[in-house]
């Protein structure tokens, strides 16, 4: 019998991919990335960087240009693949997870009795007790059970789009623990986009920062602390180096609304009415 072993190592590479959106607007914009097998990464970058584009994209859900994305060799919207799990917003809106119905059947529906080990030790970190139903439950106890769900087939590839935001601190960091877990025991690889850093600072194996579509700067975690000789207590190293590219984007985009232009809209609007047409006295 097949096991998840047995499949290609998986892998993640995009080659010189630029993706548009249907209105015509830029995406992503030459992104280069070669995640190693058995690599955890972290994807960073300010709101709008590209995350989720690139995620969504990764995980065969829109088209990319042909022979830009490739993971554990295959192309993910060809070959619709199997292994590959992206939990993002849509799947945390799924209206199933509100409806009047308990835990052991909800896990049952995504294959739970395949895998009464993995199910029963989801169960036991994300501290999900089997006898809630699932229309009176906490946000973050929906969250616990809507990630036991999308775990528990054992994936080659997980890709996360930030869903732990609900969780609890010692729910985030046993969620953690496993997924450092699932790299070191079987052939699997993560990605991981999050502006949650907190008990992340030993986790990742890989960093990608984003900015504008683009990717700045890739490659083993350790390649980048160089760029942080002091860190104080209050922030790990790693929420520091993500401070400074966080700072150093916005510097380089500037402020959204042209702030730095506003005298002169305001110069242009004069005559059309509003604060144009007061005089000075
Ligand atoms: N369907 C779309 N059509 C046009 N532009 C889009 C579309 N979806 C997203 N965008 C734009 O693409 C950019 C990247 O969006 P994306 O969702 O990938 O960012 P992100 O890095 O995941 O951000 P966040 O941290 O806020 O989740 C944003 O400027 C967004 O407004």
């Amino acid at each position: 019998m097949a096991s998840p072993n047995d499949s290609p190592k998986p892998s993640i590479e995009v080659q010189n991919l630029s993706y548009k959106f249907q209105d015509g607007s830029a995406g992503l914009d030459h992104v280069q990335l070669d995640l190693p097998p058995g690599s955890r990464t972290l994807l960073i970058g300010a709101n709008g960087a590209g995350k989720t584009t690139l995620l969504r994209l990764v995980s065969g859900k829109r088209l990319a240009p042909n022979n830009t994305i490739a993971v554990g060799g295959k192309d993910p919207f060809k070959e619709g693949l199997e292994g590959v799990t992206y939990l993002g917003v849509e799947w945390v809106l799924n209206s199933i997870v509100r409806t009047d119905i308990d835990v052991p059947t909800l896990l049952a529906s995504v294959g739970g009795n395949a895998y009464p080990e993995r199910r029963d030790e989801l169960v036991d970190i994300l501290d999900i007790d089997l006898s809630w139903r699932m229309h009176a439950v906490s946000d973050g106890e929906r969250r616990r059970v809507q990630l036991a769900m999308g775990l528990l087939r054992p994936w080659q590839v997980l890709l996360l789009d930030e869903i732990t935001v609900d969780l609890d601190l010692l729910s985030r960091s046993n969620f953690l623990a496993f997924l450092k877990r699932e790299t070191e025991t079987r052939a699997c690889t993560i990605v991981y986009a999050t502006h949650i850093l907190d008990n992340l600072a030993q986790w990742p194996t890989h960093l990608v920062h984003m900015h504008l579509g683009k990717v700045k700067a890739w490659g083993p975690v350790e390649t980048f602390y160089n760029q942080i000789p002091q860190w104080t207590s209050e922030n790990s190293r790693l929420g520091e180096l993500v401070l400074k590219w966080l700072k150093e984007d916005l510097d380089a985009r500037g402020p959204r609304n042209g702030r730095s232009n506003q005298g002169k809209t305001y110069q242009s609007l004069e005559g059309l009415g509003g604060y144009g047409l007061e005089k000075r006295s």
